[in-house]
């Protein structure tokens, strides 16, 4: 045990360190042309230029009538907006009848709203020359730059992009996050009885990722074991070691055995694989679980994926919730008939858990052949040297590259940074729910936000409180901003979110800190 540790503090990065690796291991993703609807949140990978005027003609500002000359004028036609533009340009003397945004004839030299008109078929009023008229590109010239690069496609730049004639933007996309939540104890609804915990980790991470730019794009439970963590992970890379079986965990239990799937033999070893190797063209496996899904039954077309009959986006969402069973249905399938016990869990909680190895997968699978990919998977719990901590070993067999094992920070110690192969970077975040947060805002935030090339603020503050430093690890210290400085809250123990919950930022208490001015790291607050 003593040698376990020593390792380990030997390999332990420091915590700036650690956060520069990660910020630095996460690559900017390659643009892509997104819908508008889809490049919410996202940063431009160009500037946003303006595909035509604003106002793309000239056009009444006003309802009322579009006159040349001198009063009174004729009145010899109507334009509404959206309709035919009057034929003609106006001679002196003439209007036409126009609404808001309508073009005005060639001639037109002001509008005369209907308030200050009198008159019918002849119209009188006093104007002012060029009034009300919006002459083309008034607002906007075509070609104007009007956003750079890197700026946030906000719900209001969408519709300026709209205004200026874009369907189709070149992006930033914004980094696609599996969340696994491995822990037999780990319950996610109701009372947790003797032995059980609630899942504290899952509900914080969706909006922790928001926050930093992510999207979480699948949220799995497993069970503990290496077997369902290399099946769930094994679906982001080819893996060069398999496991002699692994599914023998899994189909160990009577009448689990998963059907023997065609062409499910993993990648040859050797090709270097790109985020397009897991495009199910490539991927047999991947074409099989995607086939099954759809519901074909032959073999499909040259030219794979066939979309039709695949279940949109957002429906591949759901799975995962429809992969973790309701407490009903578990109730169901144990036979029971009052309320499910409370405590340890059955052998048929394990059973469905252990489905769900195999269920997150296949999701996984499915949902990276669905043309997003997944950047970054967070391993909740199994980050520590225990017997049911299974995350370095099963890192291992996949041949990931192991980038920060280890961090000298309190709490938040035992997290980890791996690249898969393939690219696909896998965040190791310990179960106590105040280190799994300390760690996230570590390794994950920095992940995320170095994928969309955002940039690092930095806010220091002096502390007004009583903080002990630690002798070799930087401590994360919850804390709420003042005049006076940051004020530490309290209740920052590594198994209670509560300090984390009343703060507004952590504050970085370097080792051996002696009252100097210290970092704060924003928490997501949402105010
Ligand atoms: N021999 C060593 N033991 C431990 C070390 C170490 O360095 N050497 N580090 C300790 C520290 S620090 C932490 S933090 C934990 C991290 O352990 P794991 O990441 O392996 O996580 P677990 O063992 O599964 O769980 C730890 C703790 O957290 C609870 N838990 C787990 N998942 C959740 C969740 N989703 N929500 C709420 N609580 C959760 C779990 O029940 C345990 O109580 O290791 C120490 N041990
Ligand atoms: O990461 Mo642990 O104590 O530091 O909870």
């Amino acid at each position: 045990m003593t040698v376990v540790r020593h390792e380990a503090a030997v390999r332990a990065l420091s915590w700036p360190a650690a956060r520069d690796l990660a910020a630095r291991s996460a690559r900017p993703l390659p643009p892509a042309d997104l819908p508008l609807s889809r490049a919410l949140g996202c940063r431009l990978a160009g500037p946003l230029r303006a595909l035509v005027a604003v106002p793309g003609s000239d056009v009444s500002a006003m309802d009322g009538y579009a006159v040349a000359g001198a009063p009174p004028w004729r009145v010899v036609g109507r334009v509404l907006a959206g309709g035919l533009p009057y034929g003609d340009a106006l001679w002196p003397g003439e209007a036409v009848e126009i609404a808001t945004g309508a073009p005005v004839p060639p001639g037109s030299e002001s509008v005369l709203p209907y308030e200050r008109a009198s008159g019918g078929s002849w119209v009188d009023g006093r104007i002012e020359a060029g009034r009300h008229i919006r002459r083309r590109g008034e607002d906007i010239a075509e070609g104007a730059v009007v956003l750079g690069a890197g700026a946030v496609v906000t719900p209001v730049v969408a519709g300026l992009a709209a205004a200026l004639g874009h369907d189709i933007l070149t992006v930033r996309p914004v980094p696609s996050v599996a969340v696994l939540v491995t822990g037999d104890e780990v319950v996610d609804h109701g009372l947790p009885g003797p032995g059980r915990v609630r899942d504290a980790i899952g509900p914080f991470l969706p909006g922790l990722i928001d926050w930093a730019g992510g999207r979480l794009t699948s949220h799995s439970r497993l069970p503990d074991g290496a077997a369902p963590l290399h099946t769930a992970l094994s679906a982001f890379a080819p893996p060069p070691h398999p496991r002699q079986n692994p599914q023998e965990h899994l189909s160990s239990r009577p009448g689990e055995n998963p059907p023997p799937r065609e062409g499910s033999s993993p990648e040859p070893r050797g090709e270097e694989p790109s985020r397009e190797g897991f495009s199910p063209g490539k991927n047999p496996q991947l074409r099989e679980d995607l086939r099954f899904r759809s519901g074909e039954k032959s073999p499909p077309p040259e030219g794979f994926p066939p979309r039709e009959g695949l279940p949109p986006r957002e429906d591949l969402r759901l799975f995962p919730d429809e992969g973790r069973p309701p407490r009903e249905d578990l109730r169901v399938r144990s036979g029971e008939e009052s309320p499910p016990r409370e405590g340890l869990p059955s052998c048929e909680d394990l059973r469905v858990l252990a489905d769900e190895g195999r269920e997150a997968r296949e999701d996984l699978l499915a949902r990276s052949g669905e043309g997003g990919g997944v950047e970054v998977v967070v391993v909740c719990g199994a980050s520590s040297r225990g017997p049911a901590d299974h995350l370095r070993g099963v890192l291992g067999e996949l041949g990931a590259e192991v980038l920060v094992d280890g961090v000298a920070v309190r709490p938040g110690h035992p997290q980890l940074l791996a690249r898969l192969p393939g690219g696909t970077l896998v965040v190791g975040l310990p179960g106590n729910p105040f280190a799994a947060l300390a760690a996230a805002m570590t390794l994950l935030v920095p992940v995320l936000r170095g994928m969309r090339g955002a940039g690092v603020r930095r806010e220091s503050s002096a502390l007004a409180g009583a903080v002990r430093a630690h002798e070799r690890d930087t401590r994360l210290v919850p804390v709420l901003r003042s005049g006076r400085g940051a004020i530490p809250v309290g209740h920052d123990r590594p198994g209670s979110l509560w300090g984390a919950a009343l703060a507004e930022a952590l504050a970085v208490v370097p080792p051996g800190w002696s009252g100097e001015q210290v970092e704060l790291i924003e928490l997501p607050t949402g105010g």
